[in-house]
């Protein structure tokens, strides 16, 4: 209304003072002039000062929750949204069905943008409202006379229990750091998520039992260590090193102590991150009980301190069209930047956290970073033994034995095979589980490969004879 009124006030005004160019001499169309720019003055004072009178006498109240703060997904945000979803089931009318995780059933939620609350005899109104580049923001709105009652404790009540009913239905999440230049004009990289769902777990992970349940009691001992890890005095937190040739299992075995856990996981790219104060908020803002995951850590960061570019990190960059100039992704991440934080910040903020890197070169980390109190555990995982080969043929086939077990055994002692690359060759093709079939394909396999890496041990052994025959050729 105000706004109106406004608005035609100063049409009429500049139509006068169109009228008046055309009519009037000179100087008194300087005073004219004056006149109006000083009308206009006071109207726009009088617009402000109304807006003012409006807000003072409004009896509402408004209370905006964004979903990032300064680089920080809104843990708060997250449990309103939570909580409001929840009111879905009994009150709202458009509801949004969506299937998360089987065993979890159907997640309601709400399909309006307005849902009012009641909480001890107040009324609130929540809205949910998206800005131009996609962030949402979930605003309430009471009574300036309900001001105490929903700051103390409605707000308090709705966190909690949004948070309570996140944990009973714990969707766990897997966050990736993304640059984006959609924050001024350079790239600043922050999290997004979605939602986890990796079918991998202890059971299904082929490799020495012994050792996979040394670690599965590691990890339960972990995460049911609050009062342990208070007595004596350190953060709840623990670090796992996990090494071994590509397709032993390292990324699978994360997802498995995830699903085991029931934590989200952070997957850390370093090579999207300009300095180490950017790292350091990301990591400060990852939430309790999560995995922290550096992949590749030796391709990621520099031990000198500068940063190495991955080469496949590139060539995804330029397929999405994404990639910047060099100077623009140069990093400065560095080994001390990144011990920092594991040690200090680390120490100090958040609890329950798990760290993990993994390499298929471990003897190229510097020792300073997987030094034991960093890393607590180091987890070899290696080419396929016969007892990992039990596992897979189990999972694979649901076999437990076979005449061809015995030939694929003493194959297997003898050559180097990834579990993936065995997985590859038990997988059922054209739908059908052929179990007779499958296993000739990896006997054929392994019995490829054998012979390769013998002529490959052959070639070396030839080079290292040619070496011993010129060195002497030298001498004489
Ligand atoms: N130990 C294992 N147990 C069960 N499945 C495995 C194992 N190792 C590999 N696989 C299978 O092979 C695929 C590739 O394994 P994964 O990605 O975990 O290997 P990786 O060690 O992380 O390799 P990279 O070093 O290349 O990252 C997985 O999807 C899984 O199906
Ligand atoms: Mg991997």
């Amino acid at each position: 209304m105000m706004g109106d009124t406004f608005g035609s006030s100063m049409a009429s005004l500049f139509f006068l003072w169109a009228t008046i160019q055309q009519i009037f001499p000179n100087h008194f169309k300087i005073a004219i002039k004056e006149f109006l720019i000083s009308t206009i003055q006071q109207l726009s004072f009088f617009q402000r000062f109304s807006d003012r009178f409006i807000n003072f006498f409004s009896p509402y109240v408004e209370i905006a929750f964004s979903e990032f703060e300064d680089y920080r997904y809104n843990q708060a945000f997250a449990a309103i949204e939570t909580y409001l979803g929840a009111k879905a089931t009994d009150k709202a009318k458009h509801l949004r069905a969506s299937q998360v995780r089987e065993s979890k059933g159907l997640v309601l939620k709400r399909d309006e943008t307005r849902v009012r609350d009641e909480y001890e005899g107040v009324s609130v109104w929540w809205e949910n409202a998206t800005d131009s580049i996609g962030f949402k923001t979930l605003k309430l709105t009471f009574h300036r006379r309900s001001r105490d009652i929903v700051t103390d404790s409605y707000i308090k009540y709705v966190v909690e229990e949004g948070k309570s009913i996140e944990d009973k239905n714990k969707k766990m999440k897997l966050f990736t750091n993304n640059p984006s230049s959609h924050w001024g004009s350079s790239k600043t990289s922050f999290w997004r998520y979605i939602d986890f769902e990796h079918p991998a777990n202890f059971k299904t992970l082929a490799m020495d039992p012994k050792k996979k349940e040394e670690i599965l009691n590691d990890l339960v001992a972990f995460s049911n260590g609050k009062d342990y890890y208070k007595k004596i005095g350190k953060a709840w937190k623990r670090g796992y090193l996990l090494y071994g040739p590509p397709g032993t299992g390292k990324s699978t075995m994360i997802a498995a102590m995830a699903n085991l856990l029931n934590y989200s996981i952070y997957d850390l790219e370093l090579t999207a991150i300009r300095n180490n104060s950017e790292l350091k908020k990301l990591l400060t803002a990852t939430s309790n009980k999560s995995i922290i995951v550096i992949e590749d850590i030796d391709c990621s960061l520099d031990l000198t301190g500068k940063r190495k570019k991955k080469e496949s990190n590139s060539t995804n960059l330029s397929k999405d069209g994404q990639q910047g100039n060099e100077e623009e992704d140069k990093s400065f991440v560095t080994l001390s930047g990144l011990l920092n934080f594991i040690d200090g910040i680390w120490s100090a903020c958040g609890q329950e956290r798990i760290i993990v890197f993994t390499t298929n070169h471990l003897a190229k980390l510097d020792p300073a970073l997987i030094r034991r109190g960093r890393m607590d555990m180091h987890i070899e995982l290696s080419y396929c033994t016969f007892e990992a080969f039990k596992i897979l043929a189990k999972n694979y086939l649901d076999l437990d034995s076979h005449p061809l077990f015995k030939q694929i055994e003493s194959l297997i002692k003898e050559t180097k095979i990834a579990p993936a690359d065995v997985a590859e060759n038990l997988m059922k093709k054209n739908r059908e589980i052929d179990v007779e079939g499958s296993l000739k394909d990896l006997i054929q396999a392994l019995e490829r490969r054998k012979k390769v890496q013998r002529d490959q041990v052959d070639v070396h052994k030839d080079k290292k004879k040619d070496k011993i025959f010129k060195a002497f050729r030298m001498l004489f």
